[in-house]
C-alpha cells in the first residue's frame, strides 16, 4: 500500500487544512483532543464553529460511544483553539496513519501546542477512580510490534525520520498542570505517571494488567500515544492527561469488571473539573512559549 492510500500524506493533510482554512476564520494555536466521556470541554469554546467529521475531506468517522465526532473551532480564554470532540482509535479499523491525520492537519493550521485527554484504567495501586494523571511518559505496546504511525516513507516537511521521544510530554506544561491544580485545590487527585497504550478493543486480562504494572505502567488505555508521536514528529508541544475511569483488575478474587459504561460515567462525574483544569492551563499558556519545538 502506498502512503497516500493509507492516509496522512502531506498532500492529503494539505487538502484538509486548506478546506478548513477556507471554511473558518479561526487560526488556532492550541489543539485539544477530548477523551471518552470528556467531550464537554469543547462546549467551553466561545463563538464555536462546528464541522462534523463526515463533512471534512479525508477525515475518518468516529464510531465510539462518548466521542461526538466533530471538530470545533473557537476561542478558549482568549486563545484560538481547535478541539476534537471525539478521537479515532486503532480498534475502529482505521489505518494508524488515518487515526493521527488530524495532528498533521492541526500542524498545517498553525497549532503550536496540543492538549490531549483520555480515559484510562488505573494500574498504579495508589490511584483511585476519578484521579487525574498527568502523563509524563508512555509505553507504546503496538509500537513494539511495528505498529507506529510514522511507519512508511518519511516526509521531511513534517519532521525527521527518527524523532526523539524522551521529551514527548512537555516538562513546562506538566509543571503548569501541577501549579494550576494547586490553585484550584485539585492537588490531592492530580497524579503523574506512565501511560501504556494497547490496541484494544478488548480490555486487559488480569495477567496483562499485572505485567503492564510490573513494566512501569501507571495507567492503561487505547489512545493518545499515536497522536503524541505524530504531533512531536511535527514539532508541536504536547501535554496529555488521563482520567482514571476505572481500576485495572489485578486480583483473581476481584469481582470488578472493566466496562465502557463505567468509563463514561466517571467521565461525566469528573468532566467539570477536567474542563476547569484544562481551560485554566490554556489561559496561562505563554504565547511566547508557543514556539515550534522541533526536534530536527
Ligand atoms: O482513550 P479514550 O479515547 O479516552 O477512550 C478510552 O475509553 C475506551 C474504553 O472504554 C477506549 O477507547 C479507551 O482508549
Ligand atoms: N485498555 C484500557 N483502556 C481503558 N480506557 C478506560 N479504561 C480502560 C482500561 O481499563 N483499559
Amino acid at each position: 500500500m502506498s502512503e497516500s492510500t493509507i492516509g496522512g500524506s502531506y498532500e492529503e493533510c494539505r487538502t484538509t487544512a486548506d478546506w478548513l482554512l477556507k471554511h473558518t476564520q479561526v487560526r488556532p494555536i492550541v489543539g485539544i483532543v477530548c477523551g471518552s466521556g470528556l467531550s464537554a470541554l469543547a462546549d467551553m469554546l466561545k463563538d464555536p464553529q462546528v464541522f462534523k467529521y463526515c463533512d471534512i475531506p479525508n477525515f475518518p468517522r468516529s464510531t465510539v460511544r462518548g466521542h461526538a465526532g466533530q471538530l470545533v473551532f473557537g476561542t478558549l480564554k482568549g486563545k484560538s483553539c481547535v478541539c476534537m470532540q471525539g478521537r479515532f482509535h486503532l480498534y475502529e479499523g482505521h489505518p494508524i496513519q488515518k487515526i493521527t491525520l488530524p495532528m498533521r492537519v492541526f500542524k498545517l493550521l498553525g497549532v503550536k501546542t496540543m492538549l490531549m485527554t483520555n480515559a484510562a484504567g488505573g494500574l498504579n495501586q495508589d490511584y483511585k477512580v476519578g484521579d487525574f494523571m498527568v502523563i509524563k511518559d508512555h509505553i507504546n505496546m503496538p509500537g513494539f510490534a511495528g505498529v507506529n504511525p510514522l511507519s512508511g516513507p518519511n516526509d521531511d516537511r513534517f519532521g525527521v525520520r527518527f524523532p526523539c521521544m524522551s521529551d514527548a510530554y512537555d516538562r513546562e506544561l506538566r509543571q503548569l498542570a501541577h501549579d494550576v491544580a494547586g490553585e484550584l485545590g485539585f492537588s490531592d487527585f492530580l497524579k503523574e505517571g506512565v501511560y501504556c497504550v494497547l490496541g484494544g478493543p478488548s480490555f486487559e486480562t488480569i495477567a496483562e494488567c499485572r505485567m503492564l504494572h510490573r513494566l512501569g505502567g501507571d495507567a492503561v488505555g487505547m489512545s493518545t500515544v499515536h497522536e503524541v508521536i505524530v504531533a512531536r514528529h511535527a514539532g508541536m508541544r504536547c501535554f496529555a492527561m488521563s482520567l482514571i475511569s476505572n481500576r485495572a483488575v489485578m486480583d483473581y478474587d476481584s469481582r470488578e469488571r472493566a466496562n465502557h459504561d463505567e468509563v463514561l460515567e466517571t467521565g461525566n462525574q469528573r468532566a467539570k473539573q477536567m474542563e476547569v483544569l484544562v481551560s485554566t492551563m490554556v489561559a496561562r499558556l505563554d504565547d511566547n512559549e508557543n514556539n515550534d519545538k522541533n526536534n530536527s
